[in-house]
């Protein structure tokens, strides 16, 4: 099967992963996330833990990731690194924060924040990577003034690169969201503005959009990700996943690690049809995503999402050939095969029963990456 797509992970967050939901968002942000963000100013550390995610998402079958890191360049740059050690693709993106954020974890200035940006921008373009990008990555418009967000728009405009957010994930920051700036019509208005609505713009959640936002997505091409397991595990809300695909919006995946407790795209797959499940629950007229839409949305929508659906995604003549090599009876399975079980059927008990036990080889352009020889991910056990 074509390789999994995670639109929206954050690799810093990974040591929190499984840990820490007692909290909605901004206060899951204050009490949990900032602190462990801001250690990754410590070179080491963030190798180490940045070794960690890249391996155990491979492992899982992520093929492709689009990764949120910290304020800090040098950690940044490691990720980069790391990632294209370990073969993997991705979009890799220095968050950037100037205000409402705690004094141990805030960028200092605007220049600041943008001369590092730029920095990060130019020295991984220069490296050449084969399959790693820079994403430009305002964590999200609380975070962020005006004045910093308009300069990332317009080096996003002007060096032509991918950008990615949050939006609308639960109503206590859109409520914030909406008094920070008075002057904007709505949540997409406040990005907008500062031009990073593009058409390779990757918007995280999206719960609460109005129509007419998501008419304005739709028509600049930007695209959602949608975060099913963090919704459901910070208790933000439930995203409509049939109404977005059926207004044609461009929808990928996302673990959003550590939101979301799990790096795995199976799980993300599972838990979006669950989510869909429930707006049928609450209204029998809703149709819910099927197994196939779920499937889609974690490859080819993903792919879509990320801009990158000419090079993979699918199995089409001429793309990079991203891939997982799947088997079912397989040691340790947790799948039975049964006589009248159609191929179809072996796809669905794969969604639903399956894990990186069956996931045998993983190709990221053909190679085998799983077999590539990389620094020991976990030191032995003391
Ligand atoms: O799920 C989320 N994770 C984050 O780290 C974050 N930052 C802003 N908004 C966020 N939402
Ligand atoms: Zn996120």
């Amino acid at each position: 099967m074509p390789g999994l797509i995670d639109t929206h992970i954050h690799a810093p967050q990974y040591p929190n992963a499984g840990k820490g939901l007692d909290h909605g968002l901004l206060d899951w942000l204050n009490k949990y996330t900032f602190p462990t963000e801001a250690k990754f100013q410590e070179l080491e550390f963030a190798k180490s833990a940045y070794r960690k995610i890249v391996r155990r998402t491979l492992e899982n079958g992520t093929t492709t990731a689009s990764y949120y890191g910290t304020i800090h360049l040098e950690a940044c740059l490691s990720l980069c690194d790391i990632v294209a050690e370990h073969g993997q693709r991705a979009l890799v993106g220095k968050v950037n924060m100037n205000a409402n954020s705690p004094e141990y974890y805030i960028e200092e200035s605007v220049d600041k924040s943008v001369s590092e940006t730029k920095k990060f921008v130019d020295e991984v373009l220069q490296k050449k990577y084969p399959r790693v990008l820079p994403i430009i990555t305002p964590r999200f418009a609380i975070s962020c003034s005006q004045q910093l967000m308009d300069a990332l728009g317009l080096l996003a405009i002007e060096k032509d690169l991918h950008v990615q957010t949050h939006i609308s994930e639960t109503p206590d920051e859109c409520e914030i969201v909406s008094k920070l700036f008075p002057e904007c019509e709505d949540y997409l208005d406040v990005y907008d503005k500062a031009g990073l609505v593009r058409n390779k713009t990757v918007l995280g959640h999206g719960i609460y959009l109005s129509d007419k936002e998501r008419k304005k997505i739709k028509e600049k091409g930007a695209s959602i990700s949608h975060c099913p397991n963090s919704n459901l595990s910070i208790r933000s809300g439930i995203f409509n996943a049939s109404q977005c695909l059926s207004e044609g919006i461009k929808v990928g995946l996302g673990t959003d690690v550590s939101g979301g407790y799990s790096p795995s795209m199976l799980d993300a797959m599972r838990t979006a049809i669950h989510t869909s499940n429930m707006w049928t629950i609450n209204d029998r007229s809703h149709k819910p995503i099927t197994h196939r839409e779920a499937f889609m949305m974690a490859t080819y929508g993903g792919s879509q999402a990320l801009t990158i659906d000419h090079l993979v995604g699918n199995f089409e003549v001429g793309k990079e050939f991203d891939a997982l090599l799947i088997s079912l009876d397989c040691p340790g399975s947790q799948v039975d095969i049964f006589e009248d079980d159609t191929p179809e059927d072996l796809v669905q008990k794969f969604i639903f029963l399956g894990d990186n036990r069956n996931i045998q080889r993983v190709f990221v352009n053909g190679e085998d990456v799983l077999q590539r020889k990389t620094p020991d991910v976990c030191p032995p056990a003391k």
